[in-house]
């Protein structure tokens, strides 16, 4: 394996590449790498918009495979410089078994490192969480915090408890003797709740405010401030650190940075508006219309009909009560930590990703 300090031509590896942020990445790389000679996006299932891309300057290829399945990421990962590694299972609402969870987010991760090992990979950029720190079930608000501050993070959920024993584990093979002798190089990115283009929960909510007949019905206060990146901003921050990782090893290696722009501190339905509101839907109250405690119960009730009903169907709504837990707690960032380390500024205004956001749902189909 050539040197990537010395390579000016590079072979980048993106698994998860089809998926919401994985499609943002692999377009920027494309448009903002131009150490880049080839482009390989390993997921399970490829998009068809790959096709167009296959075009272009830098070969793409193509990869249908499972992070599960150690040869297929060896196989995928050997030849690589950079790995960025965004692939995941991410559900919060029961859709899929705690061992899924682990398999496809901790053994996949571990095998990808051990892929890099192996090959002789040198640089692994992996695709963390906010909520590897929380909020935690207690519900404790994290105001503004850094990479810095100290909160007590309880992981109950197998979703954060998963990405959490991800993360830690990337960041425990920084240093690691590669095939070769050189060392490995990691690091780990936070972002808040991702929100932009291709955001299906943004989505899921849009169409059932238009079945409520243009309608949200508040239901968290607005005090309450939940954290969000635009998924533009969180791509150039995955092709930021990739590239300065080879640069700044000492300074970068095994560190972990939150993903943050300038998006504004709201509520997350407050925030949401900002974009289903220019495209028709109002959100009725301006305090909760129920009281939470009645939410609690409703969440709690649908725990125990998705519980009740799994042998037969797939019950799994928006509430439950840790996505009521998580909208209901205070979690924001505030952090300079990716500009002190690699020069990080926000590629896309507030305005720029607002507008960006709005055109999108608007062209949605069905949209009013
Ligand atoms: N969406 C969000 O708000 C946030 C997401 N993240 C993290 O960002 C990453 C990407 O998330 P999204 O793009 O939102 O999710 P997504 O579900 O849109 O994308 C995940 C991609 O991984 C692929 N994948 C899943 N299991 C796989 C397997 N076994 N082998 C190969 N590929 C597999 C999927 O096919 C999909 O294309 C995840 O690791 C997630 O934990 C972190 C913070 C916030
Ligand atoms: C009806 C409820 C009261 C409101 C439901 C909103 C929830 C579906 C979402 C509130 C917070 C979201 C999560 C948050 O933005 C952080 C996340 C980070 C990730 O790594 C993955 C996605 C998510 C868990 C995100 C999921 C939806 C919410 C729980």
């Amino acid at each position: 394996m050539a040197s990537s300090t010395q390579a000016q031509k590079l072979v980048y590896l993106v698994t998860g590449g089809c998926g919401f942020l994985g499609e943002h990445v692999v377009r920027m790389l494309l448009q903002r790498e131009p150490q880049l000679q080839e482009l390989r996006i390993f997921d399970l299932h490829l998009g068809p918009w790959l096709e167009e891309l296959k075009t272009g300057p830098v070969q793409v290829t193509a990869i249908q495979g499972d992070v599960t399945q150690a040869h297929e990421v060896t196989a995928a990962v050997a030849g690589a410089h950079v790995v960025i590694h965004i692939a995941g299972l991410v559900d919060v609402f029961g859709r899929a078994s705690p061992k899924t969870i682990h398999e496809v987010n901790v053994q996949g991760t571990q095998n990808v490192i051990e892929a890099c090992v192996q090959t002789g990979t040198q640089f692994l950029v992996y695709t963390s969480s906010m909520e590897v720190v929380g909020p935690n079930i207690k519900g404790h608000p994290f105001y503004r915090g850094n990479e810095d501050t100290p909160y007590e993070a309880v992981h109950k959920h197998p979703y954060p408890r998963s990405k959490a024993l991800a993360e830690r584990l990337v960041l425990e093979a920084n240093g690691r003797k590669v095939h070769g002798g050189l060392p490995l190089v990691t690091c780990a990115l936070r972002p808040t709740g991702i929100y932009g283009e291709g955001h299906q929960i943004m989505k899921d909510i849009y169409y059932q405010g238009l079945r409520l007949g243009g309608r949200l019905f508040r239901v968290i206060p607005t005090s309450v401030e939940h954290g969000r990146v635009y998924v533009g901003n969180v791509a150039w921050m995955h092709v930021l650190v990739a590239r300065e990782l080879k640069q700044r090893a000492a300074l970068m290696g095994g560190q972990v940075y939150f993903c943050y722009d300038k998006s504004p501190y709201k509520s997350y339905m407050d925030f949401n508006m900002e974009f289903l509101g220019p495209c028709g839907l109002r959100l009725v109250g301006t305090r909760p219309l129920l009281p939470y405690w009645l939410l609690v119960l409703l969440a709690t009730l649908n725990a125990l009909l998705q519980w009740l009903l799994r042998p037969l169907l797939l019950y799994a709504p928006l509430l439950n009560p840790y996505t009521l837990a998580m909208a209901n707690t205070t979690f924001t960032v505030s952090t300079n930590k990716a500009q002190r380390h690699f020069g990080y500024e926000p590629l896309f205004s507030w305005e720029d990703s607002r507008t960006r956001t709005i055109h999108w749902v608007q062209a949605l189909e069905g949209s009013a």
